[in-house]
């Protein structure tokens, strides 16, 4: 079907797969590169959420180790004033050795305050209706418990609570050791990673309950997180996952990487905003985009100029072909022109002559006879003389009519203006007899056109035929032989009166 189609169309074709062909790259390219900086984000918030995991997992570590040698040593010790003092001792320095605690504390089986890492507190102070406080009264669990976040009384900062049960002897509860963790330092420590403008970042408790977040709001410590998203996400998924959740607060569609806390009961979750992910990306696109169209644009453009120069030489051969059949025809005009006589339309004496050498070649060739009969209009110069020129013109016009209506019945025949108003009548392959016979017919068939000639006595335009016939041997002489044997038998015919044929004398036969 292609072949069907000219190199013009063809080329359209061709560059237009070529353009499409660079767009669908282009295009492609786009695509494979936005899913790899997907997948790179992924990666990269998948590993922020390690991070932070690992992070709050060490601190809570850290604070919950002391709780252990705490607990140990008052079920051990007891809280005598004695050991109540020492106790308060240890509590200071170890809060000073750990800048992430903001206190140690102490709590009887009835909430009320024993000893912390503050050497002063406002007195009759209770802290049974904490809900850590709750949480060990009701549980014989000797594990650590991180509670939900606090306002604390003495200093209004906000804190993590990591608590654990003290017991009696027996078994019994006998109050709570509890060590507070500043939400500010985890505050600080989301401020130091790179999340964009738009990313989040967010430590939350296995039940729902939000322990801090990045971005931060004093509101935020404590938020039933239960209906979000991304806790649901977070529950269907297991301890590591991840997920894309437009957030129902800004309406910002982000990337969410979740992960548990190795030993403890909460979770972390790290999300990128996804039009930030994307942006360089888009930024890389636009570029590529821009380049891929300009690039289209010039095959497109040059595929255009090679397609105007297409149509434009399939323009400039068609003119060149008409140009060429116009001047074959004008040249075919001009030789017929140039072999015909303009005024009787017989052939004319160029071609007369050619046409003689050529039968005399082939006369000799075929041992072949070769006849001419050489006509004459009587008394032409009178009928000039009568009815005027143009008259004469017209009369000449109808005897060569006459005559090629008679003499061209073969293909070799030829009938020729030879000169003036003598006319000449070319007979390859025929003898002296049968051109006798055509010249008889010739001469009759004029006289029978009965062209008024008020100059001669039988009133009518005649003509006079000389005939001769001859086998030529040899190419050199038999023209100029033949013409001149034909001419006189012509002359004969004159003297002998004129409206008549002679043919050519032979010793022979004179
Ligand atoms: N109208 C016209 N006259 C021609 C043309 N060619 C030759 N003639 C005239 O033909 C005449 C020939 O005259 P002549 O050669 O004296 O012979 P004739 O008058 O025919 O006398 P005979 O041949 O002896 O019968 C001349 O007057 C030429 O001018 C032509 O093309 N047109």
């Amino acid at each position: 079907m292609l072949r069907r189609l000219s190199l013009a169309s063809r080329t359209v074709v061709f560059v237009a797969l070529v353009c499409l062909g660079l767009l669908a790259i282009d295009g492609w390219n786009s695509w494979q590169s936005r899913q790899l900086h997907l997948r790179q984000m992924s990666v990269a918030t998948s590993n922020l959420a390690r991070a932070m995991a690992q992070q709050a997992d060490d601190q809570i570590k850290l604070a919950d180790t002391v709780l252990v040698g705490l607990v140990e040593r008052i079920e051990s010790e007891g809280t005598g004033p004695a050991e109540v003092a020492r106790l308060r001792e240890f509590l200071a320095l170890r809060v000073a050795q750990l800048p992430q605690l903001d206190g140690l504390h102490i709590y009887d089986e009835d909430g009320n305050w024993v000893a912390n890492s503050r050497q002063i507190w406002p007195q009759n102070l209770n802290n049974a209706e904490r809900e850590y406080f709750q949480f060990h009264r009701a549980s014989a669990s000797r594990g650590p418990h991180v509670g939900v976040p606090v306002t604390s009384r003495t200093n209004g900062r906000a804190l993590v609570p990591i608590s654990r049960r003290i017991n009696h002897a027996d078994g019994s509860f006998a109050g709570v050791a509890l060590a507070t963790i500043r939400i500010d330092f985890f505050v600080n420590f989301y401020a130091s990673l790179d999340i964009g403008q738009a990313g989040a970042l967010g430590l939350i408790r296995e039940d729902g309950t939000m322990i801090t977040r990045r971005p931060y709001s004093p509101s935020t410590a404590g938020r039933d997180m239960r209906g979000s998203d991304l806790f649901q996400a977070y529950r269907s998924q297991g301890p590591v996952g991840t997920a894309y959740i437009r957030s129902a607060q800004d309406g910002v569609l982000r990337l969410n990487s979740f992960r548990r806390l190795p030993n403890y009961p909460l979770f972390v979750a790290a999300s990128l905003s996804k039009e930030e992910i994307l942006a360089d990306w888009w930024r890389e696109t636009l570029w590529h985009s821009g380049g891929g169209v300009l690039l289209v644009l010039v095959v497109a453009a040059v595929g255009w100029r090679l397609v105007k120069q297409f149509e434009l030489q399939v323009q400039t051969e068609a003119e060149l072909r008409r140009a060429r059949d116009a001047l074959e025809t004008l040249n075919g005009t001009l030789k017929t022109l140039a072999m015909e006589d303009g005024l009787t339309g017989l052939a004319n004496r160029r071609k007369f002559d050619v046409t003689l050498n050529t039968e005399i070649g082939r006369a000799v060739r075929d041992a072949s006879t070769l006849a001419l009969i050489m006509i004459d209009v009587d008394c032409f110069k009178q009928y000039n003389d009568i009815y005027g020129h143009a008259a004469g013109d017209e009369c000449l016009q109808k005897i060569g009519r006459t005559v090629a209506a008679l003499a061209a019945r073969r293909p070799g025949d030829l009938a020729a203006r030879y000169g003036g108003e003598e006319l000449a009548v070319l007979l390859p392959n025929t003898d002296v007899q049968d051109a006798l016979l055509l010249a008889e017919r010739i001469r009759n068939a004029v006289r029978d056109l009965k062209i008024a000639h008020a100059g001669v006595e039988n009133g009518f335009v005649t003509l006079s035929a000389g005939v001769e016939a001859l086998r030529p041997s040899a190419l050199d002489g038999q023209s100029k032989e033949l013409i001149e044997a034909a001419d006189k038998a012509l002359y004969q015919a004159k003297t002998q009166g004129r409206d008549r044929v002679c043919a050519a004398a032979h010793p022979s036969t004179s």
